[in-house]
């Protein structure tokens, strides 16, 4: 079987990044930049006063109870100032350019002004409270890299660069198909025996959160005529995503199914737990992640492979974040799968340690759903006493926006 890190190789290699589109600034917040932004303008554009005051000539204010003529104003959006001769200064406040001849800001708490004169209690020091143009940002400055994540600061930084539109990726578009004849779309009426489609509900909201598009295609029965027809329907998506129908039993027809509608297969079944039935291939030229049907191996599966992927297609950094932590309580021997197991964390006598649930039966989402962390026990890994420091993904953060 295949190793777990192999097949993410193999996956990633096979996906390129998506084409870009324009967006206006107010509609590209969780948008990835798709190419470099560069600073229009500089910020400030030109030397402005930072406080309140008088713009003066500091040499001239070490005498301590000399006056200066007031010769006008300047303030932000208002006309130029006039310049600042010998003797003189000019009011101004935060945020004006500074007039010519000036090179400090005196600030009005030390100011003492009579009509249009004014004196200083205070002496200035060439450049105080002056904002040089270019403080924040030279015009031609790289602000902003491809393939970053745009948040609300991100934004206001590209608007203050001076730019209203941006090129941002298209957000990939993942068909989403379930597979199971026990199958019922969340919210419906479920029969004896039936089963909740809560892996379309979950894999959505992960697209979604991975910054793709998820469009749902239902829910397919355990039928061949009905399995090609939902198939069919991906046909332009940038990722098939199914779920189920992935094994070895009759009426797991998936690939059957798949085989027929041409699908070219990379890989079925790798080293992992859970998730060992795991497909990837490529039919109708779109390519094919297939999960498991079990929730938590379709989620944990989500995590390792899906998020990747939509990170690739997005032109993202892929990788998992992983930490270190002691046991809690100690673990057997792995056999030659990959294990993901679900654990809380919990406060240790001397920090934070990981406990993993005590039955890590992949049916059993509600353990997944309360868990903090998927402790990962590599191949063959040796039995672990409590307290030994074990690698961990740390969920709420996998799981949050990237
Ligand atoms: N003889 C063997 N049996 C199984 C093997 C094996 O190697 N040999 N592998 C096991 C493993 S591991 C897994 S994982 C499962 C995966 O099976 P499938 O991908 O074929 O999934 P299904 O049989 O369709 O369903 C499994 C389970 O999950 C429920 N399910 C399916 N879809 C959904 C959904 N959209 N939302 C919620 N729950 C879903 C389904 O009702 C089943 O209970 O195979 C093992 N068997
Ligand atoms: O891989 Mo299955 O997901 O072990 O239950």
């Amino acid at each position: 079987m295949l190793a777990v890190a192999e097949a993410r190789a193999r996956i990633l290699e096979a996906l390129n990044p998506g084409p870009g589109e324009w967006l206006p600034l107010s509609e590209a917040l969780d948008r990835v930049l798709a190419a470099d932004l560069v600073a229009r303008r500089s910020q400030p554009p030109c030397a402005v006063s930072a406080m309140d005051g008088y713009a003066v000539r500091a040499g001239e204010t070490q005498a301590p109870e000399r006056w200066f003529g007031v010769v006008g104003e300047s303030r932000a959006g208002g006309p130029p100032p006039p310049p600042v001769g010998a003797g003189q200064a000019v009011r101004i406040f935060t945020g004006a350019p500074l007039p010519e001849g000036a090179d400090a800001i005196a600030i009005q708490e030390n100011a003492r002004r009579e009509g249009s004169r004014v004196r200083f209690l205070r002496a200035c020091t060439a450049g105080e409270f002056v904002r040089p143009a270019g403080l924040d940002f030279a015009e031609g400055w790289t602000g902003l890299a491809a393939g970053m994540l745009l948040g609300p600061l991100e934004l206001g930084l590209a608007g203050a660069m001076g730019h209203g539109w941006l090129p941002v990726r298209r957000r990939p578009r993942v068909a989403i198909l379930a597979t199971g004849d026990e199958l019922v779309r969340p919210g419906e009426p479920v029969p004896p025996a039936g089963i909740v489609s809560s892996n379309s509900t979950a894999l959505a909201a992960l697209v979604r959160r991975w910054g793709g598009e998820p469009v749902d295609l239902g829910i397919a029965a355990d039928h061949h005529d009905a399995l090609a027809d939902a198939l069919s329907q991906a046909r332009g998506a940038d990722l098939l995503l199914t779920t189920g129908g992935a094994s070895v039993g009759e009426y797991d027809l998936l690939r059957p199914a798949l085989g027929e509608a041409g699908m070219e297969l990379d890989f079925w079944k790798i080293a992992m737990r859970p998730g060992k039935p795991l497909i990837f291939g490529k039919v109708m030229g779109v390519p094919l992640l297939g999960l498991p049907g079990n929730p938590v191996s379709a989620a944990v599966c989500a995590v390792v492979f899906l998020r990747p992927v939509l990170q690739q297609l997005l032109g993202r950094p892929t990788g998992l974040p992983l930490e270190s932590a002691p046991l809690a309580a100690p673990l057997q021997a792995n056999d030659e799968r990959e294990e993901y197991m679900r654990a809380t964390i919990e406060q240790g006598p001397s920090g934070p340690v990981l406990r993993p649930a005590s039955r890590q039966d992949s049916s059993m989402f509600a353990t997944l759903a309360r868990a903090d962390a998927l402790v990962v026990r590599p191949p063959h890994a040796p039995p672990a006493a409590a307290g030994e420091l074990v690698p961990w993904v740390p969920l709420a953060r996998v799981l949050r926006a990237s």
